[in-house]
């Protein structure tokens, strides 16, 4: 059995992960982390399971009034960042959704769980299809290294551009050179016309309501384009994703960044 804690339960992805949670054989939700209702349970709030998980605010007190294997983060950039630090630094073992942290964040959250020997698995997206777009992007780039990303998301995404297009681009990166794509004179008259500069590639975010979370990555060469595409059209698309790396984790000591690394 997995002692796990969710924490951002009301929100579209903690909701959802709330009722995998709780649906699974093999793991117990033992707590909440919510920025509202201390010292309720989840069946005291409209909207969330009918179930006696107690939900806290301050995450020290989380930690130290139960027994937990792992928390799932599922919140915003700086509350995720600071939950993750805690949660190694209490050996407790993060799952992390939640996107929007810088380079130096990531590295200093490696460097702490290898101080600490914990397993933490840090993933942008946890659905299999975009993992796979990910990586097709990744191995379509050493051949086509003209690539630009274009992401869309629900008009309520708080970070630009998503975890996901990061991502992609820093796998893009590791397989083909430097190249500043486009004219050598371009000029912008309008700014961001050309969206955001990665290692030389352009990223472009959407952001509509009606969108759930997709991504394309277009390569163009001589006379030719190819482009792979993603669409979450549902939050139930990242639940095996999460349901792996809570189940991973356990058995890991390091740090990973990226469901590919454990799939
Ligand atoms: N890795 C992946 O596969 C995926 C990652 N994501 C990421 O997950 C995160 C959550 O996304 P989503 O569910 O759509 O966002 P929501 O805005 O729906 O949910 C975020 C939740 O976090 C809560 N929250 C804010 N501050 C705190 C706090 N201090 N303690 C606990 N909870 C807090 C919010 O509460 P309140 O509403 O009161 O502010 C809200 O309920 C985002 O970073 C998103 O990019 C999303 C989809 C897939
Ligand atoms: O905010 C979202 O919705 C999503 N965020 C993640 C990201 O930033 O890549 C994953 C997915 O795209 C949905």
């Amino acid at each position: 059995m997995i002692n796990i804690i969710i924490a951002g339960p009301r929100g579209r992805m903690g909701a959802e992960a709330v009722n995998m949670v709780s649906n699974e054989e093999n793991f117990r939700l033992v707590a909440c982390l919510d920025r509202k209702f201390n010292g309720k349970t989840l069946k005291d709030v409209e909207g969330l399971p009918d179930v006696n998980v107690p939900i806290f605010e301050d995450i020290e007190e989380c930690f130290h009034a139960v027994d937990a294997d792992v928390i799932v983060d599922l919140t915003i950039p700086e509350v995720g960042y600071l939950h993750t630090k805690t949660a190694i630094e209490h050996h407790i073992r993060p799952v992390v959704g939640t996107t929007g942290f810088t380079s130096e964040q990531i590295t200093e959250l490696e460097l702490l769980a290898k101080e600490k020997g914990i397993g933490s698995i840090i993933a942008p997206n946890f659905a299999v299809g975009a993992v796979l777009m990910m990586k097709f992007s990744q191995m379509a780039a050493k051949y086509l290294p003209d690539v630009e990303i274009i992401e869309k998301h629900h008009d309520n995404k708080l970070d630009a551009p998503s975890g996901t297009a990061v991502k992609t681009a820093e796998l893009i990166r590791e397989s083909r050179d430097y190249k500043k794509q486009g004219h050598p004179n371009e000029k912008e008259t309008i700014n961001g016309a050309r969206g955001a500069e990665f290692d030389g590639m352009r990223i472009h975010s959407v952001r509509l309501p009606g969108l759930v979370a997709h991504q394309e990555v277009i390569f163009g060469g001589a006379g030719q384009i190819l482009s792979i595409k993603h669409d979450s059209l549902d939050r139930s698309s990242f639940m095996d994703g999460i349901k792996l790396a809570v189940e991973k984790v356990m058995g890991l000591d390091k740090f990973v960044y990226g469901l590919e690394n454990i799939l």
